[in-house]
């Protein structure tokens, strides 16, 4: 299996309104960096998994709408705690339609999977992966 990774980061606030989180309950700021693979059995005519300057352009216009947001405040997050793991599967979600509608080109349509990871810090990170369903 052949993957291209690529890589930016998203800065919000938000709070996670359940004891389970502690502090965290409260307001607070993140600055996550997420990493984006796709992954393809057989390279395109090009050879490539997928075109990088277009891979980097779409995750840059997914993370743009969330980009210095409070997510408590955006009607798409209400009633959901925004832990990393669920942003995880939020951005997936974007990424994955991108691919469908031929964002990435008519091979994009062709990924096998594509992978989303969230580092909130050098120590931790969630992510999500699934299948491209084209
Ligand atoms: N599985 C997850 N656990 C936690 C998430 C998350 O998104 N997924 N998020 C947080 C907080 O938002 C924040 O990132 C860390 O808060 P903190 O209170 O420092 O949490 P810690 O678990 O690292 O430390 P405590 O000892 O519990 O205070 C928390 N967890």
């Amino acid at each position: 299996m052949f993957s291209v990774e690529v890589r930016d980061r998203i800065m919000i606030a938000h709070s996670l309104p359940d004891p389970f989180f502690g502090p965290a309950q409260n307001l607070h700021g993140a600055t996550y960096v997420v990493d984006v693979a796709f992954f393809r059995e057989k390279l395109t005519a090009e050879n490539v998994v997928v075109d990088i300057g277009a891979a980097l352009r779409v995750l840059n216009e997914t993370l743009k709408p969330l980009g210095y947001q409070n997510l408590d405040a955006l009607p798409q997050f209400k009633g959901h705690l925004t832990t990393t793991e669920f942003l995880c599967k939020y951005i997936f979600d974007r990424m994955a339609e991108a691919a469908t509608s031929g964002k990435f080109g008519t091979e994009g349509q062709r990924l096998s999977r594509i992978r989303v990871t969230l580092s909130e810090t050098d120590l931790a990170r969630a992510s999500y992966e699934g299948p491209i369903s084209g």
